[in-house]
């Protein structure tokens, strides 16, 4: 477990609702390597990748080649036609949203426990001069599911396991058709990276999470840059305010909001096994004065048990070796953090 982490004395919802300034350990701490908290950079242009053309024969190459240039240049993409519609996708922030109107005494039952990130709450904090986000998150495993630990999921709003369930298993489905094109994008056989995820104990996490009205957005971030260590990433945002940015080329972009897209972007996992060809970019969340935002944001990981590591038809004398083989990158990238490594870098030959 790690030292001094513990519940807030107060949740950023709370601080918001009461009109507090940020204590001083949720500033933005400007020696950071990401550069300088900036509220409105220009708008990322993001690729848009239709998916309903990935599969169709007439369609499908020019939206192959748009998805390659996405993600090795970006490292992520807009991703419209999924096949989830709009009021699908509202009742499901409707139902997060109820969860974050309840009276903390209600969320209080499914609070984290100290020294884990499952539950209601805050980021881990290990170490005292961790600057903390401004928001609050629910963070459950959702599959495998007979890994899920059922006192963290809400039973009020009434519908919210059956919902939060259903939304599980669509994402599951999306992300194979995401894998599979990734790989088609790359000429490699079709189930090269879906095969990686979806035997036996896929992994898929979600965190939903509100970023409350903030005092000073010009000081405070909602969530401080960092890359995901999943393989793929789907995002679902609020429709009503921005928030997301992304960084390229030591640039920040705001990623504009698209009301029934789902934002993809790539975790370390997938930079890992693509050998350096697609990026897991770096984001972060800004926050807003007036407004409150919810997204929420599934991960899908592979079975910790299994080795991963670049796919042989990506290596070649051109493009040698660039990462070695990890397992349980989820442990890896944790101790990485707590010593101050990134665990990208930790990997590289
Ligand atoms: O809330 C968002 O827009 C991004 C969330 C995110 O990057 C994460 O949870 O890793
Ligand atoms: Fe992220």
């Amino acid at each position: 477990m790690a030292a001094g982490d513990s519940l807030p004395a107060k949740t950023a919802q709370q601080m918001a609702i009461d009109g507090d300034q940020p204590p001083s350990k949720y500033m933005f701490n400007n020696n950071n390597k990401f550069g300088g908290l900036q509220t409105s950079p220009p708008f990322a242009p993001v690729p848009i990748i239709d998916m309903s053309r990935l599969f169709s024969c007439c369609k499908q190459e020019t939206e192959l080649v748009k998805l390659r240039s996405a993600l090795t240049t970006w490292g992520c993409f807009q991703a419209v036609n999924h096949g989830l519609s709009d009021s699908y996708l509202d009742n499901l922030r409707g139902v997060i949203k109820q969860f974050f109107e309840l009276p903390l005494e209600e969320k209080r039952k499914y609070f984290r426990e100290t020294g884990s990130v499952e539950g209601y709450g805050n980021d881990m904090t290990y170490s005292e001069n961790q600057v903390q986000d401004w928001c609050d998150r629910l963070f459950l495993r959702l599959l495998p599911q007979d890994q899920r630990k059922l006192r963290f999921w809400p039973k009020n709003p009434l519908n919210f396991r059956e919902t939060i369930d259903d939304y599980t298993m669509k994402i599951k489905s999306i992300s194979v058709v995401i894998f599979e094109a990734m790989s088609k994008s790359l000429d490699l056989e079709e189930s090269c990276f879906s095969k990686q995820f979806t035997e036996q104990h896929d992994v898929l996490q979600g965190r939903f999470i509100l970023y409350p009205p903030c005092p000073a957005p010009d000081q405070v971030l909602g969530l401080k840059a960092h890359s995901d260590r999943s393989g793929i990433t789907l995002l679902l945002q609020d429709p009503g305010v921005e928030g997301l940015q992304v960084l390229n080329d030591g640039k920040w972009y705001m990623v504009p909001v698209i009301h029934d897209a789902l934002f993809v972007n790539l975790g370390d996992q997938m930079q890992i096994m693509s050998n350096g060809i697609f990026k897991s970019p770096v984001h972060r969340v800004v926050t807003n004065k007036e407004k409150g935002r919810i997204s929420v944001a599934m991960f899908t990981e592979p079975d910790p048990n299994k080795e991963i590591g670049p796919v042989d038809a990506l290596v070649d004398e051109k493009r040698p070796r660039v990462y070695k083989t990890v397992k349980n990158y989820a442990v890896f990238n944790h101790e990485c953090f707590q010593k101050g490594v990134i665990a990208l870098d930790a990997v590289k030959i």
